[in-house]
């Protein structure tokens, strides 16, 4: 049995039409039909379905043998113990600083994203405060709680309609394919499959 963790949300959109538009229609149903299940097994794969930010600590604790997950997701964990395997092509979006047009200085930040958002300013060498929020970021600049944020852009949409503007781009994102270290060894046979199987070529690893 494979046991692949996949998030929830746009990232699952995404992974069903990617796999559909490679020939896989027994996963894309099953995960389409899946309703509220958290846990879909089609054959010898079984899908856990998990919030983005807790796919590596389900691969990593050995419980998925392989994790879809965001770039953006990884970048802020420390030290985590897996196999950054391989890019996939959707899950396309960027990190940027942004804030209202007429700011220049940027002395507080709100984030999602510390850790990118600390190394970021760092390498810079530009003293920055973090404010850490868990979503609807926008808005801290929006009521000038902060002078900028650091946060994820796709099409600039919800900038735009905030009155924000992207002043700064921090670094490209995209969906990839994490292992378990263990597993990368004793099931490389069929993780090798399910990449394949999934529209990847192997040799992109
Ligand atoms: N506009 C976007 N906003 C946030 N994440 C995006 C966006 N576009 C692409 N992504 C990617 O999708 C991932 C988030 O998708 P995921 O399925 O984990 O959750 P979600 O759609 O944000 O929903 P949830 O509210 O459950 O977190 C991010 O980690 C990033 O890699
Ligand atoms: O450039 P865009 O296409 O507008 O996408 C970017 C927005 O999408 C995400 O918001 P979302 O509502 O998904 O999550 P949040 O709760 O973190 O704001 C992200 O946090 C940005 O706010």
């Amino acid at each position: 049995m494979l046991t692949v963790a996949l998030s929830k949300g746009r990232l699952l959109k995404d992974f069903i039409k990617f796999i559909d538009s490679n020939g896989n229609s027994k996963w894309a149903e099953a995960l389409n039909k899946r309703e509220r299940k958290l846990q879909i097994q089609v054959e010898n794969v079984r899908f856990i379905l998990v919030k983005g930010n807790d796919v590596p600590t389900y691969v990593e604790q050995g419980i998925a043998d392989i994790g879809i997950t965001g770039s953006d997701v990884l970048d802020e964990k420390d030290k985590l113990n897996v196999n950054n395997l391989v890019d996939l092509p959707f899950g396309f979006c960027h990190f940027a600083v942004a804030s209202k047009p007429d700011v220049t200085e940027y002395n507080k930040i709100a984030t999602t994203y510390v850790k990118t958002t600390k190394a970021y300013f760092k390498n810079k060498g530009q003293d920055v405060s973090i404010i850490p929020l868990s979503g609807s970021v926008e808005l801290a600049a929006v009521v000038n709680m902060v002078d900028a944020i650091v946060d994820i852009v796709q099409t600039g949409t919800t900038l735009k309609s905030n009155g924000l503007v992207e002043k700064e781009s921090i670094g490209d994102i995209n969906a990839k394919l994490i292992t378990n270290k263990h597993a990368f060894f004793s099931k490389s046979n069929v993780i090798e499959s399910f990449i394949e199987e999934i529209g990847v070529s192997i040799n992109a690893i």
